[in-house]
């Protein structure tokens, strides 16, 4: 028998007013792996994830979490999940493991387990030297460790993290993005929002993006960057007397060329085409400078998937 799907989300829909915000999305997150939904501002993020998690009645769809329905078994599908972003209600005038503790108390453990779990998620998440400071003292990257560590107070096996390095520095970024990798090595199941192309290259084992509502694209980061095709070339021409002559002797042969002032861009099917493309510029007598061939990024996918601003 197959193992049971960690989230299945079919046909999910939702409007606000006329706008159809989120529009017949489907996917399936396999338990254990790193599902990020990527996608421009607006696209519909946070309103996925709103409903994944029961915070939002979506109008259409379904949501099944380890196999049980958000909607008919709500209670038993929001214990088997952890969620961190914009929603936590920590109390800034109190420290961190003054609301560690509270949160543990309210999820039912009893004095002493939560002190436990409490020294347990400070140390895990580096807040021990400032456990008792009061959190309006604490920097961006200090509030979203603890976030997390709230979130995690049950030991959920599934973490919904929406935007979880938005707003930090590079270093902390770095920092959050080793906790995340932690907590898939001890086994949690994590789904992510980000508008962080690289973020999403770097964390996620398959991805969904997003644009105004539906779900445009689907696959490993891998797969996406290569449905864009090969590599990209990319180089000056010297003389701008010359470029409208160097479009018109490639295009035939890479096909569309992108042209911003006297730099040139195409995509290689095959790296070897290099060569056949230099001889023909030479040919031509047609000096270039600049060359650079780059591997297609995610970036690429995004620009080529997503149209605008949502
Ligand atoms: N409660 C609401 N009432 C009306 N419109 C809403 C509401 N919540 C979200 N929207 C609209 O729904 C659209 C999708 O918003 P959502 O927050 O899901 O996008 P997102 O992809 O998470 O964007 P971001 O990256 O900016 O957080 C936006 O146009 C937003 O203005």
């Amino acid at each position: 028998m197959a193992a049971i799907n960690a989230i299945e989300v079919s046909h999910l829909t939702k409007q606000f007013g006329k706008k159809t915000v989120v529009d017949d999305v489907s996917f399936k997150v396999r338990p254990g792996e790193v599902f990020g939904l990527l996608g421009p501002n607006g696209a519909g993020k946070t309103t996925t994830l709103r409903m994944m998690t029961t915070l939002l009645k979506a109008d259409a769809g379904q949501v099944m979490i380890f196999g049980h329905d958000t909607v008919k078994e709500g209670r038993l599908a929001r214990s088997m999940f952890g969620l961190t972003g914009q929603y936590a209600s920590v109390d800034e005038d109190i420290s961190a493991r003054e609301n560690l503790m509270i949160f543990a108390r309210l999820n039912g453990l009893s004095r002493s387990d939560a002190k436990q779990r409490t020294t347990e998620l400070l140390n895990e998440f580096s807040l021990v030297n400032s456990a008792d400071k009061a959190l309006k003292n604490f920097s961006g990257g200090m509030r979203r460790r603890l976030d997390l560590a709230v979130s995690l107070i049950t030991r959920p096996t599934l973490i919904f993290l929406d935007e979880p390095t938005t707003g930090l520095d590079p270093r902390t970024r770095t920092q959050m993005w080793d906790t995340i990798r932690r907590l898939v090595k001890q086994g949690s199941t994590i789904i992510l929002t980000t508008q962080y192309l690289d973020e999403a290259d770097q964390l996620a084992d398959h991805l969904a993006i997003i644009d105004h509502g539906k779900l445009v694209k689907m696959g490993t980061p891998a797969e996406l960057k290569q449905q864009i095709g090969g590599s990209k070339l990319t180089f000056k021409v010297c003389q701008t007397a010359q470029i409208t002559a160097a479009v018109q002797l490639l295009t035939p042969q890479v096909g569309q060329i992108q042209q911003t002032d006297s730099a040139l861009s195409m995509r290689l099917n095959q790296v070897n085409q290099l060569n056949t493309i230099l001889t023909m510029l030479n040919q031509a007598k047609i000096k270039i400078t600049q060359l650079a061939v780059q591997e297609p990024s995610l970036d690429d996918v995004f620009m080529d998937l997503t149209v605008g601003k949502n």
